[in-house]
């Protein structure tokens, strides 16, 4: 970690939610490190958890100080949304009852909608207009799209959910695959929901190979694999991780985290795309409204939909599938917010 870094610009507020959880346990020690901001930001912390689990997020606030970091500039742990979201430049949504065995994410809507309803309200009411905001807690897509529904005074493009886990399994599968290391894989798509619908596309990707970039599809050269057990792998991934651990994911979905703000903050590499759920203005036909996974790139702290990629009639049909899983969650999120 840099001994030199700047006291002059502004500490960056950044809130967590679900804090005191296992998600929150592997990504606040990367936040203050300064894998989003960088090394020359300092950060502070704010961590929103529930009441009952205040005595064990004092537990983490004492583990923060005690990794001694020098960008750590302070950290503030509440369960007050109106305390955790003031004068917030970034906040990450974590805070949610996970999925159990079992369990689809629509089970979960019922059990977390409010929770993004009061903190949509909260967010728009203390956070900074520029505030960026991920939504990790699932069914994600859906809580992005009611926490924008009641921020009614920030922008849409402020909102994002996370579909980066998604992506960074997608390109780890073809990396696999392929034999190469990670690296040398990009412009995967995840389009949709973040869910068993998801659409993972490898049509427009490329690989390095023999130092030369190749199409994906025409190094793998297996169409069966590539709309089969591929789909299947990065669909089903997180059910298999819960099978096998009896929790959902965590180290990956920090990363994950720190991979999404950090590009969405500090920006993609020329000619790379990455995958963010985010608002949709009805681009490749997708219903205007609905929170969707796209492809993006990054640049001064906006996300820019990449239009015009060329789709097939496989792919139309899958992202039609996963748009069509999304409306059905927003309407059952409007029945629930209603009663
Ligand atoms: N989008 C994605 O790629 C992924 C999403 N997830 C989701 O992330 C969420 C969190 O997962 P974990 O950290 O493993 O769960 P966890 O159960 O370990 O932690 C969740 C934390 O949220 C807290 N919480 C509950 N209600 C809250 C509220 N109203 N305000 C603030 N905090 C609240 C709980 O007290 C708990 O400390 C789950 O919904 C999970 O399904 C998990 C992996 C990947
Ligand atoms: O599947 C789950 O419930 C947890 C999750 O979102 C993931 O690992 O992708």
């Amino acid at each position: 970690m840099s001994a030199h870094v700047s006291n002059s610009a502004e500490p960056k507020v950044v809130c967590v939610t679900g804090a005191a959880g296992q998600i929150a346990y592997s990504l606040l020690f990367n936040i203050a490190r300064g894998d989003i901001y960088g090394p020359n930001q300092r950060v502070i912390l704010h961590l929103l958890d529930i009441a009952p689990m205040m005595e064990a997020l004092q537990g983490v606030v004492m583990e923060l100080q005690d990794c001694s970091l020098p960008l750590l500039a302070g950290v503030e742990a509440t369960s007050d949304p109106k305390v955790a979201f003031n004068n917030a430049d970034a906040a990450i949504l974590v805070g949610a009852m996970p999925r159990k065995e079992g369990m689809e994410r629509k089970d979960l809507l019922r059990a977390n909608a409010k929770i993004f309803k009061e903190q949509g309200d909260a967010l728009n009411t203390v956070a900074k207009p520029s505030v960026k905001i991920l939504v990790v807690g699932n069914p994600a897509n859906t809580n992005a799209l009611i926490t924008l529904l009641h921020a009614t005074s920030l922008p849409k493009e402020n909102f994002s959910a996370l579909t980066r886990l998604d992506h960074n399994r997608a390109i780890a599968q073809v990396a696999l695959r392929v034999g190469v290391s990670v690296e040398k894989v990009r412009n995967v798509i995840i389009w949709g929901n973040h869910s068993s619908t998801q659409y993972p596309d490898v049509n427009h990707g490329e690989v390095e190979v023999g130092g030369q970039r190749k199409k994906i599809k025409d190094v793998i050269a297996d169409e069966a694999w590539l709309h089969g057990d591929f789909i299947k792998t990065v669909q089903s991934r997180g059910g298999a991780i819960i099978k096998a651990r009896k929790l959902s994911s965590a180290m990956s979905a920090a990363k994950a985290i720190v991979d999404h703000m950090h590009d969405w903050i500090q920006g993609t590499p020329e000619g790379e795309f990455v995958s963010m759920g985010v608002h949709s203005t009805g681009v490749y036909g997708i219903p205007a409204g609905l929170i969707y996974s796209f492809p993006v790139t990054c640049k001064n702290g906006t996300y820019t939909i990449v239009e015009g990629l060329p789709i097939d009639v496989f792919s139309r049909t899958k992202m039609t599938e996963t748009a069509d899983e999304l409306v059905s969650e927003r309407e059952d999120a409007n029945q629930i917010l209603s009663a």
